[in-house]
Order: structure tokens, then C-alpha cells, then sequence
């Protein structure tokens, strides 16, 4: 009978845990991974079993980065006989899409047991072994500290750790079996076993080979420390003690509460009111709420560099006049190379398009609250919807901005657009999305491909809208109203009106984008900075918080299609013996999944997908 053992990477116990700044998880960068405890004392099991001739072939298998090949080194040190990698690449893999990818596994391997760690040190989920025995349909032992075998009549007695004392239950076979702490001791690898296991192969496969797809079925919303204990006092007596005993220690100490309220309280009582920012504005506070503070290196000190001047560039006479052309696309490859964002004029969507866009979402906008809670979701399925910061569980720090958001997908129906601003934004979807297909066509030119390329591939597919509004802030110095990022799109194109606050990162400075009437602000956006293989730049942008306003802008998220096995990677006419590819091909999905699991205000996430 074949065993099988589950071995999951994890911060190793001694590391003293450190949260990522913008509190969506734990550090893991530079810091020591080992094989989780548990995990150890799972394959430990199964090497005894194996030792004492209850059980044959023992395999290891870990699901996870390509480092999870160093984890399932030291579980073939131990003693395992074989090791399966299933390499996840760098989307972070939830207990059920492991269960899942554990049952597939079973599939293959057909063992008689699955044993498994009861839980990680990482995320203290405990759900695997359940999930897995679930979906198997498979008896299940958990958090055993016994485990004896029966060949003959193929059951395993297991005995486990209840609250009242030991439960003992016997499982037919084949089952799954969770292990506690008080199971074995698991042994040291030894030398001469790290040097032969050196020589092992791991056998590797892929969720999708094992088809499985891993999905996010549950939101990290926010990782925060515990909160710090105050230090404690060394008392020189028996009296001394009694004395603080009766005097300071009935008192409870609610001051280290105040100081650290709870926020995910704050986010969720702001976020029940469905009324955004504009409901506190017209509220009439004076101080910020404290959830809208963000941290002073995240604000805009010292003053935004003047005299740089991000480009603007004329379209007059481009469709039907060589030089003008020519000129024009020579412009957009120096701006998408340099800066990555510019302004374009003369683009041909009629200014009444653009100002009726402008005010229907400030008729939205400015809808009384109970009309426009209706639409107040967080659901990613909803195609029209009204929210404040789609990323407010996530950020470190909320910003000051409402938006309303229309996906025009394929099954948008119109009449879910508030009527107050249906006409303004199918009319405007309409345009911008000409617009897109005149602006790839002279990116293609400015790559030196054919005018037809980016189109060809999809690129134009695919658009999302954002109705921006900022309303005046009360305390502009201490938020934002958009924290800065980079696009998760293959291009933005963006109107905004005339208050201005936009500002873009050019050279290591923040410079701002003065609006200009009539304007198109182009954004190149993460995805076509990999397909362009860096030529173009996704550049890092941001939006002031300020004393006046409103201030509206509709931004046009061109972002392509999901739909199908399509990998975007860079463009194969652009490579060259001397241009070797700096990014992986990549499914949309796979960068969406990665962009939605961080807040705005973070780094770029272009760094996962670099060859
Ligand atoms: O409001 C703006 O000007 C910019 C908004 C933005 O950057 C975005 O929606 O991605
Ligand atoms: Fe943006």
C-alpha cells in the first residue's frame, strides 16, 4: 500500500513573524522556510509505517512555488521515496484548490493513505485534510496521536486528542489521517541521506495538467499584528505584589485600545453606510476619520516637481495625412517609452460626448443617499455598481473617492446603468472605444508592427469604466484620493475636469498632469508594458486629496478577454536573437488574480511575472 504525505513550505517556526506594510499578509521575502512541524511529523508517520512493513511506497508531494521543490528535498532526505511538485507559480493557492489538487494527485497515485500536517503555522487554516477526505469521500482521522495499521481487515485505529481525553475510531481504508503534535518525534535528516537526495528527481506538474483550477475562494481582507503587550514590572516583594495586586491590576487597561481602535471595525461601519465619502462630506466633518489617514512617506512632501511637463500630443490630420502620422506615432513611442502617460488633442470624440459623460456622473454622484445605496456592491460579478474604494480591505489606507463603475461585458444590460447617466455612458463607451483602436493602431506603428497588430490580438476587447468623484476633503494633507499604482490594463484612457490633482512618477519624482480641456489622458498600463516587453512603461500615477471640489474623472480600462487559454507574453515580432523576452506569457487571469489580492498603494506587481 502506497502512502501519501502532504508537505507544506512555511516561515519556519523560529522567525519572529513580521506584517507586510500594506497588511495583506506576512513577510516571506528573505526569510527562512522549512517544512511546516506538523508536515514533518505527518511524513515522519508514514516512515515508521513504512519501516514496520504496514505500508510500501512512501510520496511526498507539496503544492506551491518552485521553492516547495527545497521542501520536498528535505521530506526525500527524511526518507520519502518519491517527491510531486505541483508548481502553482507565484498565485497563492487557498486550502480548497490544494484539497482539490490533493484528490487529483489521489487519482493518480491511488494510495491507501493521505496523511497531512492538522494545519499550517502559517495560516492556522485546518481545513485541508477535511476538504480532501470531503471531496474524496474518503473516512477521516484527524489531529491523530496514534495511528495502527491493520493489513488483514484494511482498517487503520486512530487515536485522537478530543477535549474530554483520547477518542479512539477506526477508519476502513483508504483514508485520510491529520496529525497532532504528540504523534511522533520526527527524525533529522542525516548527511549521507541530504547528499543522496541531492540526486532524486521531483516529478512536476501544474494545476491545469491536473486539472484543477485554482481559484480565490476566500479574501485576506487584512493581516495585523497583535497588539503589543505593555512591559511588565519585576516586584522585590511578596508585599510589593499584594500592594499592586489590590491596587493596579483590578483596573482594566482600556488605553492601549484607544490607541489601537479597532479599524476593521471603522472599515465596516463606514462601508454599512453605503453612502462613501460624498455621505461624509455632505455630513460636514471637519476631521478626517482616522481609516483615511494614510502613513507621512505616502504622502505628497515635498511639493511635486514643476517645469516637467508630461507630453501632449495633436492627432489633427493623422488618419489621412503620412507626415502628420508619422510624426504623431514617433511622439507616442517617445511618451509611452518615457513616461507612459500623456495627453492626447484633436483625438476626434466630440466634446459633447465627453462633457455629457462629465455630467452624468456627477448627477449620479450627487443622487440623494438612498437612491444610490441600491447599487453600493463589492461584488466582482456585478456589471454596474457604486462603491468607495473597491480595495478598502485591503489598502493600508483608505482614499478619499467614490466611484461608479460600469464593466460593459458582454452581458451588460443596459437598463442596470442609473438612468440619470445611461445614454451619457453607453454613448461614451462607444467612443472610447474607437479612440482605443485609433491609439493601438499607432502604438502597433510605434513598436514597428503592422497599424493592425494590437487590435489583432485581442486588446480592444474587454473595457471597464470608473466614474471618479472626489469630494472636497476636509483634512486634503493627511489622504489621498487615489493611492499610487500602476494600471492592471493594456491601456487607460482617461477625462477628467478642470481642478486637476492628477500627478505622474517620471524620473523619481511626482510631477502633476494639468489638465487640459478637452483632453484624453493615455495611461499605458501594466499589461502592455509585458506585451511591449518594457518598452512601454506602466508608470506609477496618483490623484491628490483637496480642500476644494468635487472633482470627477472617468477612467476607460481596456483590459482584454479572459475568456479561453489565450497567454499574453511579449510580442514575438519584437524579439530577436539580441532581445530576449523580460517577461513570462501569462494568463489574464493569473495577473488579475494577483492585482486583486493588493490594495492600491502598493508596488508594482510586474516583478511576478519577470523572467
Ligand atoms: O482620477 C484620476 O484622475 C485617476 C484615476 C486612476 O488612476 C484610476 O482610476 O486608475
Ligand atoms: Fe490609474
Amino acid at each position: 500500500m502506497k502512502v501519501m504525505v502532504a508537505v507544506k513550505r512555511v516561515v519556519d517556526y523560529a522567525v519572529k513573524i513580521r506584517v507586510k506594510p500594506d497588511k495583506s499578509g506576512v513577510e516571506t521575502g528573505n526569510v527562512k522556510m522549512s517544512m511546516n512541524p506538523f508536515c514533518e511529523i505527518a511524513l515522519e508517520e508514514a516512515l515508521r509505517l513504512r519501516e514496520a512493513g504496514a505500508a510500501g511506497e512512501v510520496i511526498a508531494v507539496s503544492v506551491g512555488p518552485a521553492q516547495c521543490a527545497d521542501t520536498l528535498r528535505t521530506a526525500l532526505a527524511m526518507g520519502a521515496d518519491r517527491a510531486v511538485h505541483v508548481d502553482s507559480g507565484t498565485v497563492p493557492v487557498l486550502p480548497l484548490s490544494v484539497a482539490k489538487i490533493l484528490k487529483a494527485l489521489v487519482h493518480v497515485e491511488r494510495p491507501g493513505l493521505l496523511i497531512l500536517g492538522k494545519q499550517a503555522i502559517d495560516d492556522d487554516c485546518n481545513q485541508t485534510g477535511q476538504m480532501v477526505a470531503g471531496l474524496l469521500r474518503w473516512a477521516q482521522g484527524t489531529f491523530a496521536s496514534k495511528v495502527v495499521l491493520d493489513k488483514e481487515s484494511q482498517t487503520a485505529t486512530v487515536e485522537r486528542e478530543v477535549d474530554g481525553g483520547i477518542e479512539t475510531i477506526s477508519l476502513d481504508l483508504p483514508a485520510v489521517i491529520t496529525t497532532d503534535l504528540r504523534l511522533n518525534q520526527p527524525r533529522y535528516a542525516t548527511l549521507p541521506n541530504i547528499m543522496k537526495a541531492k540526486s532524486k528527481v521531483i516529478k512536476k506538474v501544474t494545476p491545469a495538467e491536473l486539472n484543477v483550477e485554482i481559484k480565490p475562494d476566500l479574501e485576506i481582507i487584512q493581516v495585523t499584528e497583535p497588539p503589543k503587550r505593555k512591559a511588565g514590572a519585576i516586584v522585590s516583594s511578596v508585599d510589593e505584589l499584594i500592594e499592586k495586586l489590590k491596587n493596579e491590576a483590578p483596573v482594566p487597561d482600556y488605553s492601549a485600545a484607544e490607541a489601537a481602535p479597532d479599524r476593521l471595525q471603522e472599515l465596516l461601519a463606514f462601508d454599512a453606510t453605503k453612502s462613501g465619502v460624498k455621505g461624509l462630506a455632505d455630513a460636514g466633518i471637519t476631521k478626517l476619520p482616522r481609516i483615511f489617514v494614510h502613513s507621512p512617506d505616502d504622502l505628497p512632501s515635498p511639493p511635486s516637481l514643476a517645469g516637467l511637463k508630461v507630453p501632449v500630443i495633436d492627432l489633427r490630420g493623422v488618419a489621412d495625412d503620412a507626415r502628420r502620422r508619422r510624426e504623431a506615432v514617433e511622439q507616442i513611442r517617445d511618451a509611452s517609452s518615457s513616461w507612459g502617460l500623456f495627453q492626447l488633442v484633436n483625438h476626434g470624440v466630440p466634446p459633447q460626448i465627453l462633457e455629457g459623460m462629465m455630467q452624468g456622473s456627477r448627477r449620479f454622484h450627487e443622487l440623494p443617499k438612498e437612491v444610490k445605496a441600491k447599487l453600493y456592491s463589492r461584488d466582482l460579478k456585478q456589471n454596474v455598481k457604486y462603491v468607495c474604494n473597491y480595495d478598502l480591505f485591503l489598502s493600508g489606507a483608505a482614499n478619499w473617492r467614490d466611484t461608479l463603475s460600469c464593466n460593459f461585458s458582454t452581458t451588460l444590460n443596459p437598463q442596470d446603468i442609473p438612468d440619470v447617466c445611461r445614454d451619457e455612458i453607453l454613448a461614451y463607451g462607444k467612443h472610447m472605444l474607437d479612440l482605443a483602436e485609433s491609439v493601438y493602431e499607432l502604438l502597433s506603428e510605434a513598436l514597428g508592427l503592422s497599424p493592425s497588430h494590437l487590435k489583432s490580438i485581442n486588446l480592444s476587447k474587454g473595457h471597464f469604466m470608473s466614474a471618479h468623484y472626489y469630494p472636497p476633503c476636509p483634512e486634503p494633507e493627511l489622504t489621498l484620493g487615489t493611492s499610487k499604482h500602476c494600471d492592471p490594463s493594456f491601456l487607460t484612457l482617461l477625462i477628467e475636469d478642470e481642478l486637476g490633482g492628477l500627478q505622474v512618477r517620471h524620473e523619481g519624482h511626482w510631477v502633476d498632469v494639468s489638465p487640459v480641456p478637452g483632453a484624453v489622458v493615455v495611461n499605458i498600463g501594466d499589461l502592455l508594458q509585458i506585451i511591449s516587453n518594457g518598452k512601454f512603461k506602466s508608470v506609477e500615477h496618483r490623484v491628490l486629496a483637496n480642500r476644494l471640489g468635487p472633482r470627477l474623472s472617468v477612467a476607460m480600462f481596456f483590459v482584454g478577454v479572459r475568456e479561453g487559454n489565450y497567454l499574453y507574453g511579449p510580442i514575438k515580432e519584437i524579439l530577436s536573437e539580441n532581445v530576449a523576452p523580460k517577461y513570462r506569457e501569462i494568463l489574464l487571469e493569473e495577473y488579475f488574480q494577483v492585482f486583486a489580492s493588493r490594495g492600491l498603494g502598493t508596488e508594482s506587481i510586474l516583478s511576478h511575472f519577470t523572467l
